[in-house]
């Protein structure tokens, strides 16, 4: 719909990690004109106080996030805390139906509002379109159906970090069958940045920089529901996970291994070709030559999965392990991957392909 035009974005969040990501993004975005930038707290000061990267916003002031505010753009992103975004989504949506909402948040990722209120808390604010164009659903080589979902969509529902990582990683023996999805293990290293910018005392440097550090631990995690949806839409009648977390001393990353039983009878020679097949024609995920394994120095600041898979035959097991940085492809690069695709654009228009190392 936007195929020749200049797209006018609003972002909701614009002080934090994932608000700031996106508008990097953004502003490499040939066609994304960035419109108003909001924020709560920190409302009245300039961008560049919380963003001082960001050099071409850096007088830009932030304004209060709300729907005056955000009203007027063709595309709104939401980076807010969970239970934020719902209300503010709403009333842009009686304000003006055919603005692109695109949501950050976890407000509109759960099919099931019952795991809503199980793992949140509180009143489920409903389901938008999945924002993971490589989302495989059953019985299908490439994952049309979830770009199908998406084109022309007035409404994006990003996933959470930790879940692209985990699915990205798992999806393919899912789908082909060749992995049981009943006894799933996910051990995750995670960079600060995917707790956001608030203070919390176990995050200060003093504290984090010498250790690695589990949290959300014993099947309390948020993530673990939202995982379980996608394996289902995979092709798994039924989804066990057993999820932990750590905190370790990145920035930016999360390294995910995650492993499964291997279907018994199933040729452990054959198993890499599932997820070659899988992947073959991602433009953002990639599975590493045999022997080589994903870092997550190799994927910052660049939209990119890298994902590596091998049997443990004496164990049983597929071993999945997939690299992203977690405000890139973990958020707001899958965000703006997803958002390319409800507007009609190629959909790794203004993506970083490349990161930056050391
Ligand atoms: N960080 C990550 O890696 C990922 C984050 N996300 C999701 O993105 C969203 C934003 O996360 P992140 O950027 O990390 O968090 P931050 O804490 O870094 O930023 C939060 C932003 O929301 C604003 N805010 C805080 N409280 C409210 C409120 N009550 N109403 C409206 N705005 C508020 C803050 O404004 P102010 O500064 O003025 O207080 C700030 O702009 C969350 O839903 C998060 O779960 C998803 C995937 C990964
Ligand atoms: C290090 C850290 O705390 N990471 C966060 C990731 C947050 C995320 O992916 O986003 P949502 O909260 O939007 O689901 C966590 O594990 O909860």
């Amino acid at each position: 719909m936007f195929m020749r035009m200049v797209f006018t974005v609003a972002v909701a969040g614009a002080s934090g990690y994932a608000g700031g990501e996106m508008l990097r993004l953004l502003l490499q975005h040939p066609q994304a004109q960035i419109g108003a930038v909001t924020a709560h707290s920190n409302a009245g000061s300039t961008l560049g106080e919380h963003q001082p990267h960001l050099r071409r916003l850096a007088d830009r002031v932030l304004q209060p996030t709300t729907p005056d505010a955000l009203a007027g753009h063709d595309v709104v992103v939401l980076a807010l805390p969970h239970g934020a975004s719902g209300a503010v989504a709403a009333e842009l949506a009686e304000r003006d139906p055919a603005t692109v909402v695109v949501d950050l948040g976890a407000d509109h990722r759960l099919v099931d509002a019952a795991d809503w209120v199980t793992y949140y808390g509180s009143e489920h604010a409903g389901t938008w379109p999945y924002g993971l164009p490589e989302l495989l659903h059953t019985g299908e080589e490439v994952a049309a159906a979830q770009r199908a979902q998406l084109a022309g969509t007035t409404r994006i529902a990003v996933p959470g970090c930790n879940v692209t990582a985990v699915t990205l990683g798992l999806q393919p023996g899912v789908a082909a069958g060749v992995i049981e999805p009943v006894d799933v293990v996910a051990v995750l290293a995670n960079g600060y940045s995917g707790a956001g910018k608030s203070l919390k005392p176990h995050l200060l440097a003093s504290e984090g920089l010498g250790m690695a550090q589990p949290y959300a631990v014993g099947g309390t995690h948020r993530h673990i529901p939202e995982i379980a949806q996608n394996l289902r839409a995979a092709g798994a009648p039924e989804v066990t996970i057993s999820f932990t977390p750590t905190l370790v001393p990145m920035s930016r990353g999360i390294l995910a291994t995650a492993t499964a039983r291997l279907v018994p009878g199933t040729d452990p020679a054959a198993v890499r070709a599932v997820w070659e097949t899988a992947y073959a024609d991602e433009p953002f995920v990639h599975l590493l030559p045999p022997g080589q394994w994903p870092t997550t120095a190799a994927t910052l600041g660049a939209n990119t999965a890298l994902v590596q898979v091998a049997v443990d035959e004496r164990a049983g097991r597929v071993v999945t392990v997939t690299a992203i940085d977690n405000l890139v492809k973990g958020t707001a690069g899958g965000a703006l991957q997803s958002l390319n695709l409800a507007l009609g654009l190629p959909e790794t228009l203004g993506l970083p392909m490349d990161g930056v190392a050391p």
